[in-house]
């Protein structure tokens, strides 16, 4: 089989004169965990529509496995798809449709697809009409990885799930990078991202503005740091690497922003009598804020 899961090439759609993706050229090698990063309405289904062939693009290809995305019977029998909007047939329960899911789909893992069920503590008893916003991404969730398809797209795939059931998604997604799947995971989240991702393409408003693996995304990042304390303040920060202005909050609070490495302020705050210390990870918007200028971060 072809080594490259997906490949774009200059990857264009317009709706009349708006561009929701604009030459989007991007290689995913198989066997790859790729997380497709952006802001609202950045264009991540968008692209997805194409390369699904749900979307025909107004420039540019792509591919899967090699075949162009408009050949959905070939591509189709590749790949296992969750959409960030499941829609079930209403009167099926869940466990009709993952059986009918399992007949037409790429093949399945019963075995695998029942331990899911549990995992995901799904009751597959019920109709999908009095499933909730998280129990119907569950069962996409489940019958997707339940195949054995070389490629998993899941778009937006845990916004309805809560955290336990976001660390058994962590979960099988390590699993299906293990047996060689390539998972394409677009998400607004960077740290479901940064746990699952072997590499981050940064979507806006329709451009991939930064391709990376992860380890240099987290460079990238600003934590915002807030320490209380008694007695004298942490002396000597602002001169420490990572660590940008610090401001007084009050009598016995202060902030700054830290990029990199903790551990020099760490050792710092060290000889202070620290009560308190809270670090708060920078949102993807302030990462785009902050790395990209705000003058280019709008539309
Ligand atoms: N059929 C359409 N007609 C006109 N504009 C559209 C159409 N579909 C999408 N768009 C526009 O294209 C842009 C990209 O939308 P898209 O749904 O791909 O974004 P997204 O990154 O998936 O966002 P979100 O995280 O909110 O799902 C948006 O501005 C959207 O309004």
């Amino acid at each position: 089989m072809n080594d490259r899961a997906l490949h774009t090439v200059d990857l264009t759609k317009r709706y009349g004169r708006f561009t929701a993706v604009d030459s989007l050229s991007l290689e995913v090698p198989a066997g790859e965990v790729f997380g497709f990063l952006g802001p609202n309405g950045a264009g991540k289904s968008t692209t997805i529509r194409m390369l699904l062939g749900l979307a025909r693009p107004s420039a540019g290809r792509a591919r899967v496995f090699g075949s162009d995305a408009s050949d959905v019977a070939r591509t189709h029998r590749l790949l296992a798809y969750v959409p960030a909007d499941v829609a079930l047939w209403p009167t099926l329960t869940g466990a009709e449709i993952l059986h009918l899911q399992a007949r037409t789909g790429p093949g399945i893992d019963p075995a695998y697809r029942d331990e899911l069920v549990e995992r995901f503590a799904l009751d597959t008893s019920r109709p999908a009409r009095t499933y909730s916003t998280g129990n119907r991404q569950k069962v996409a969730l489940v019958a997707a990885f339940a195949t054995r398809a070389p490629l998993l797209v899941l778009d937006e795939p845990t916004s309805g799930l809560d955290p336990l059931m976001e660390r058994e998604f962590r979960t099988a997604v390590g699993q299906a990078r293990d047996r060689g799947q390539t998972v394409f995971l677009s998400s607004h989240q960077l740290s479901e991202v940064e746990a699952v991702c072997d590499r981050v393409g940064i979507l806006r408003a329709g451009r991939l503005i930064e391709i990376a693996a992860m380890r240099k995304l987290r460079g990238l990042r600003r934590a915002e740091v807030t320490v209380s304390y008694t007695g004298a303040p942490p002396a000597g920060l602002d001169t420490l690497p990572g660590v940008g202005p610090v401001e007084q909050l009050g009598a016995d609070r202060l902030r700054f922003s830290l990029t990199g490495t903790p551990a020099p302020a760490l050792r710092a705050l060290a000889a202070a009598d620290v009560t308190a210390l809270v670090i708060r990870e920078p949102t993807l918007e302030e990462i785009f804020l902050d790395y990209y200028g705000s003058a280019e971060a709008t539309r």
